[in-house]
């Protein structure tokens, strides 16, 4: 029987999971799944590596209300369909290493205590991150639970990309600049590699635009500065958070407005972003097909944040040899990507529309001063590699 090492990528709002057997130092893809639109229109999808739907079931609202409820469906479900399959362990995206870790680590109570105080800084995934990481220690004490962070890729940042312009005292007590999506800039950097070697090397900067979103810089393959910073708010607009903002607002709301801390902290994680401008969807396709105004408006806003990001990412890494496009909007948006690369045309960015429609990997014309591209991330591949060394590694 062969060996095989699962991974689970638990979010706010979905879940995807993928079994690898292990081959040496590699990992092949046995079945991919997710179970997806939790809260709303909850559906549980799993294919194997040919493409074949292994199942496809769509739930009610209220048979799925939570995470949890969602994880436990899918965990019965693989626990029915696994057979065969020898796990050796389990990887696991957590979204916030805080201070504390700047690398994979196998899960052990104390571990867990230290990930679960970071819930505070990233409110919309931390807590769904570690639960089944509890639950499967409960119940398979003996399998290694693995938590991989999406903050460990940006812990090498020269300081200043690390810091905020406020007194010392508070970077000591670990109020930084951690940055986020570190496993999917990583996938991507290497995947990168494997196409154009010399670009992967150079300056680089890659937009990361799926629910969350967030750009970075990098060079010779190493994060230089990225968008996210403390917490996942900061930055660009997403779906429903604010990206960044004058801090007078948040003074503002509790001064002036009365509100809560936890009020402000659901208007700016689960109100604002597309959602908040448009009041229509924080799904970009919703916002491409409707004719109303404020729809636009979202759209505009997000295209010219993301422009202004990747100049300014220029500037940290000294000038920009390659883009990248990622995740849901990135990879499946060529109007974004158009509009997104048209507003630095003044840079010399150019793309290539028959290409950037097709989606190919390389979207920008001859003439373009930096090669720009799409590719597909895969943060679960990352997490199962990380995985597999660790477990090599002890
Ligand atoms: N074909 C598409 N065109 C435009 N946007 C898309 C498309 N497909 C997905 N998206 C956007 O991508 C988002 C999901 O991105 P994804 O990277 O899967 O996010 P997450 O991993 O955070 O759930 C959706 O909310 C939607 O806005
Ligand atoms: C960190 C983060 O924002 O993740 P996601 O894009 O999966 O919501
Ligand atoms: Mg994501």
């Amino acid at each position: 029987m062969s060996e095989s090492i699962l991974v689970i990528n638990a979010g706010s709002s979905s879940i995807k999971f993928k079994l690898y057997r292990v081959e040496g130092a590699d990992l092949a893809v046995l079945l991919s799944g997710h179970f997806s639109g939790i809260g709303s229109r909850p559906h549980l999808s799993a294919k194997d590596p040919e493409g074949a739907q292994l199942v496809d079931r769509a739930y009610g609202a209220d048979e799925v209300r939570t995470a949890s409820d969602a994880q436990n469906l899918a965990a019965d479900w693989l626990r029915d369909n696994l057979h065969g399959a020898r796990i050796i362990g389990i990887g696991h995206r957590v979204v916030h290493g805080g201070l504390a870790y700047s690398h994979p680590v196998r899960v052990d109570a104390e571990v867990l205590r230290t990930l679960e105080s970071f819930i505070p800084l990233a409110p919309l995934h931390q807590l769904g991150n570690l639960d089944p990481i509890r639950v499967l220690m409960e119940r398979r004490p003996d399998l290694p639970q693995v938590a991989c962070f999406d903050t460990a890729f940006h812990r090498g940042h020269p300081d200043i990309s690390d810091r905020f312009a406020v007194p010392e005292a508070l970077y000591e007590e670990g109020v930084r600049r951690y940055g986020f999506h570190g496993l999917s800039y990583e996938y991507v950097s290497g995947a990168l590699a494997g196409l154009v070697p010399d670009i992967a090397a150079g300056r680089l900067v890659i937009c990361h635009l799926g629910s969350g979103a967030s750009c970075c810089a990098l060079k010779d393959g190493q994060s230089i500065e990225t968008t996210m910073s403390f917490t996942a708010l900061d930055g660009l607009p997403m779906g429903t958070r604010c990206g960044a903002l004058d801090p007078g607002v948040i003074l503002h709301l509790i001064e002036q407005r009365g509100m809560s801390a936890h009020d402000v902290g659901s208007l700016l994680y689960k109100e604002s972003g597309l959602l908040g401008l448009s009041g229509i969807s924080n799904d970009m396709r919703e916002l491409h097909e409707s004719s109303d105004p404020r729809a636009a408006l979202a759209i505009r806003f997000f295209c010219r944040k993301v422009a202004q990001s990747i100049a300014a990412l220029a500037v940290s890494v000294g000038g920009l040899d390659g883009l990248v496009f990622t995740a849901g909007i990135g990879e499946n948006d060529p109007e974004i990507r158009r509009r997104v690369v048209d507003e630095l045309g003044w840079m010399g960015l150019a793309i290539d529309t028959p290409a950037n429609e097709n989606g190919a990997p390389l979207i920008s014309t001859d003439e373009s001063r930096a090669a720009i591209f799409v590719i597909a991330t895969d943060e679960e591949r990352m997490i199962g590699l990380h995985t597999l060394r660790l477990l090599n590694a002890s």
